[in-house]
């Protein structure tokens, strides 16, 4: 027998389940379907688990300056396994709350893999569904290169299932993935070496922030290749080694990880069955409103393409089941100035434009801050840890249009500054406002 719903969602990761649960507010009939824990990324080999390894390496580095505050402290190594066993304790902590949360809201959970057999049925393991409407939310998983060996690595996922610290690691890629699991690597003290294609890290970002988080990576002992287009993999009794295009090799370690982007999960939605087109590299293309090509099948998350971030995917898909059962006729995402963090030792957070885009948008009207200072965390310290901080201003009434900071607590400082600079705040509005003291967020109103 055919089950019939006003919606089904396919997965049940960040956008997902707050688009069903968001939509069942409102009342609909929904289901979310899953065929991994619930929570998707984020919650299982994602921003989680991420987040708790950068605490435990940061705990590292607050240990080791421990001592310039008075403490008699030693570091006794360190039990990656005991890490590990913790974390994941929390992590199913979590999948039980994200399953209690469907159950409270009558969100129904179909277990399994779900395929289009038309626009408008699903089936999971031999089952159809029906819906009024259905939503991809399927996110993606780890790219890895078409190059002999590339099998003998791991990627983000594997990382998350290392039960012991690899004492040697090459890390490859430039992206968010690659600095922060390098940074945790290191951080956690593994031997950690950064291979990169070109010839920077955080491309995609105001250049200050690459070049500030690959000197601050390498004064904590992280080594750099660039330049380095991997073509294949060995491995030996001395371990892995990873040869370039131009003859290098790094190695020998003991774990090559592939931190080189993520491709969308749509190769088991059978999309072609309901006429849903994707891009070239199997993105799902939406329109600002979430809308795929077929009227009633909407996208979000990972899998269009598009910022790929938890609350990126949150906000979507609130937003869509606000329009579609809510009455809220044109609400939809925007998707300039959204804040982001990476997750760096010491970390970076970043709104709105590079001073690049900033130029190539307001010519010449743009002026742009920047102060670079030791913090007075460090005051006492032989070892010093700096952060920088930019501010990128435009038009007549030199309004904020980006925001770019390296350096420890920038990912807590940030969050505040972006609603800001989003509601249209002036660099003398920014000055208007009274200073912390002492602390780092006080330079972006003193900038001078
Ligand atoms: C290592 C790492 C660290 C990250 N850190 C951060 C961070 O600090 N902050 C941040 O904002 N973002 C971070 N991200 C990105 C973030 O995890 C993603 O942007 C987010 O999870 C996307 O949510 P989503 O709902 O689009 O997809 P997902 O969370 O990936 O959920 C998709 C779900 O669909 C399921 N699925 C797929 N196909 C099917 C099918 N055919 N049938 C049934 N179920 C299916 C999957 O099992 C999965 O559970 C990180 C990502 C990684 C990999
Ligand atoms: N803190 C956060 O919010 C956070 C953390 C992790 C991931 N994410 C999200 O997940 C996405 C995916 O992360 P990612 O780091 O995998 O991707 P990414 O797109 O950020 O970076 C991938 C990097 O790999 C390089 N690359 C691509 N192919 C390569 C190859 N064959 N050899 C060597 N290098 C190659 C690219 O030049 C690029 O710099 C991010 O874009 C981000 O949206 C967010």
């Amino acid at each position: 027998m055919t089950r019939h719903f006003d919606l089904l969602v396919i997965g049940g990761g960040s956008g997902g389940l707050a688009h069903a649960q968001r939509a069942a507010e409102y009342g609909a009939r929904a289901a979310v379907i899953e065929n991994g824990p619930l929570g998707g990324t984020c919650v299982n080999v994602g921003c989680v688990p991420k987040k708790v390894m950068w605490y435990a390496a940061h705990h590292h580095h607050q240990v080791e300056q421990a001592a310039d505050f008075g403490f008699a402290v030693e570091l006794q190594g360190h039990d990656w396994s005991a890490l590990k066993t913790r974390r994941d304790a929390y992590i199913e902590r979590l999948n039980g709350i994200y399953e209690s949360n469907l159950g409270r809201r009558d969100v129904a959970l179909l277990r399994g893999t779900a395929s289009f057999v038309d626009d408008r049925t699903i089936a999971i393991d031999g089952e159809t569904y029906t819906a009024e409407r259905i939503v991809i939310a399927t996110g993606g998983y780890p790219s890895v290169p078409s190059i002999p060996g590339a099998e003998l690595g791991i990627t983000s996922d594997g990382f998350f299932e290392l039960a012991e610290r690899p004492d040697r690691v090459a890390v490859v890629g430039s992206g968010y993935i690659s600095v922060e699991l390098a940074g945790v690597l290191n951080g956690l003290g593994a031997e950690t070496q950064v291979l990169l294609r070109k010839d920077a890290i955080l491309r995609d970002f105001d250049p200050m922030l690459g070049s500030e988080a690959r000197a601050a990576m390498e004064a904590a002992g992280v080594v750099f290749a660039t330049g380095f287009v991997p073509v294949s993999v060995t491995k030996s009794a001395a371990g892995l080694v990873v040869t370039a295009a131009d003859g290098r090799t790094a190695g020998p370690v003991d774990t090559v990880l592939w931190a080189i982007g993520r491709s969308p999960n749509v190769d088991a939605l059978n999309l072609a069955a309901a006429g849903v087109a994707t891009d070239d590299n199997g993105f799902v293309p939406v329109d600002d409103f979430q809308a795929t090509n077929v009227s009633h099948i909407f996208a979000l998350g990972d899998v269009t393409g598009r910022a790929a971030l938890t609350p990126v995917a949150i906000a979507a898909g609130r937003r869509l089941a606000d329009r579609l059962y809510g009455g809220m006729a044109g609400r939809h995402l925007e998707y300039r100035c959204i804040p982001t963090v990476v997750f760096t030792h010491p970390p970076i957070g970043t709104v709105g434009l590079s001073e690049e885009e900033a130029r190539a948008e307001y010519g010449e009207d743009v002026k742009v801050y920047q102060s670079r200072f030791n913090p007075m965390q460090y005051a006492l310290s032989e070892t010093k840890v700096p952060t920088t901080m930019k501010l990128v201003t435009a038009g007549d009434d030199a309004r904020v249009v980006g925001c770019h900071i390296i350096g420890d607590g920038a990912d807590e400082i940030l969050q505040g500054f972006a609603v800001a600079i989003r509601m249209g705040a002036t660099k003398k509005q920014f000055d208007d406002t009274v200073a912390i003291h002492p602390t780092s967020a006080e330079e972006l109103v003193t900038m001078r």
